[in-house]
């Protein structure tokens, strides 16, 4: 168990994020997934849990430390930054307020103050307008944490499928040209170290998607695998790394296929995401990899359309929670064992 507490960002305060961090609280209170704590957001929080129906105990603490004295029975929320609760009417303020609480939280995990960041969603043209200059969170952890864009990894992890996109928020027509055998070569070698160090897999088994129906069937329907994808895993297992592939797309997600790697390696974002999504939606989990926090975050996004019902299902971000939570201590034990 993390002794030190885990940072919530609160998310789009109009999103089913605040409904869905007084779920989770109510849930892991006093679990060994040990202490959280929300970054800002009180009153949004205490707005949320009424409309839902949940008599929510909150203990504003001044500093992130103290929330491990009051989450067995309180949600611990770090006084700062606050907003009108509108559930489903994004505001600018509402935005503000997400950004100010990503900001925060970021910075107590990479202070050291934090075991590791959880966000709750955010929607990213809302952030754009409060002033956000990213494509979204992980491109922004990256640039808080000093790395480059390319080199924070996102991953879609669930109980029955692990994926990583090699290109992720640009156009579908812009992806062919995005991608090169040094970014598929750089964001796997990534992904994998990452996968040994936070999730325990020694040797991780690498299924690689192609980018063409039929992986192009031997350059009848493009050249990227043959020009671009094959180069890569040639490259990656003359480093040593277990790589098959490239596999045509649509058989790589069957359950037989599935047996056969520890993680997929997809060109672009929605390759990704759907078939994750189809299979573990409810227990879907963001994670960023390659960063020097852990940071993870729902596979979904702040669903407008249903933030204050007290419908949402929590399980995606009790999964976020206690990834985030088990990747931390794994490698606080790795990090001490060498
Ligand atoms: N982790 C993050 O911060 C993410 C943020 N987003 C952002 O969220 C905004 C909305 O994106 P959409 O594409 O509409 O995706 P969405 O995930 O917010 O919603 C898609 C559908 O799933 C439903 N849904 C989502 N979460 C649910 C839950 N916990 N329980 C039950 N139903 C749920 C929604 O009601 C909606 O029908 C966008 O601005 C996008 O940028 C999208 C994905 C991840
Ligand atoms: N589709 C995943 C997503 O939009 C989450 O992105 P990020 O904000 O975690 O970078």
């Amino acid at each position: 168990m993390n002794s030190l507490p885990l940072a919530i960002s609160l998310g789009d305060p109009a999103g089913v994020g605040p409904e869905l961090i007084v779920r989770c609280w109510q849930t892991l209170a006093d679990t060994d997934c040990g202490p959280i704590a929300v970054v800002g957001g009180a009153n949004v929080l205490r707005r949320a849990a009424e409309r839902i129906g949940i008599d929510l105990p909150l203990a504003q603490v001044d500093r992130i430390a103290d929330a491990a004295l009051h989450w067995s029975r309180a949600l611990p929320v770090l006084d700062m930054a606050d907003a009108t609760y509108t559930p489903g009417e994004p505001t600018a303020d509402g935005a503000r307020l997400a950004l100010a609480s990503l900001q925060a939280a970021c910075g107590l995990a990479r202070s050291g103050e934090a075991a590791a960041l959880v966000t709750a969603p955010v929607a990213k043209d809302n952030l754009v307008a409060a002033g956000f200059a990213h494509p979204g969170q992980t491109e922004f952890l990256a640039d808080r944490c000093g790395i480059a864009p390319e080199d924070a990894v996102m991953m879609l992890a669930g109980p029955r499928l692990r994926t990583v996109p090699i290109t992720v928020h640009v156009a579908l027509s812009e992806v062919p040209g995005r991608l090169t055998s040094e970014k598929i070569h750089r964001r796997t070698a990534i992904a994998a170290k990452a996968l040994q160090r936070d999730f325990g897999i020694a040797e991780p088994r690498i299924a690689i998607a192609g980018l063409n129906p039929h992986a192009s069937e031997n350059g009848r329907f493009g050249s990227e695998e043959a020009e671009i994808i094959t180069p890569a895993i040639r490259v990656l297992r003359d480093d040593g790394h277990h790589v098959t592939g490239p596999h045509p797309g649509d058989a790589l997600f069957t359950p037989r296929a599935r047996e056969t790697y520890d993680v997929a390696v997809c060109m672009y974002h929605d390759q990704a995401l759907i078939p994750l999504k189809a299979l573990d939606f409810d227990e879907g989990v963001n994670v960023t990899l390659g960063l020097p926090i852990v940071r993870t975050s729902p596979d979904h996004g702040t669903a407008f359309d249903i933030a204050g019902e007290g419908i949402a299902d929590p399980g995606a971000m009790l999964a976020a929670i206690r990834m985030a939570s088990d990747c931390a201590a794994r490698r606080r034990e790795n990090e001490s064992r060498s």
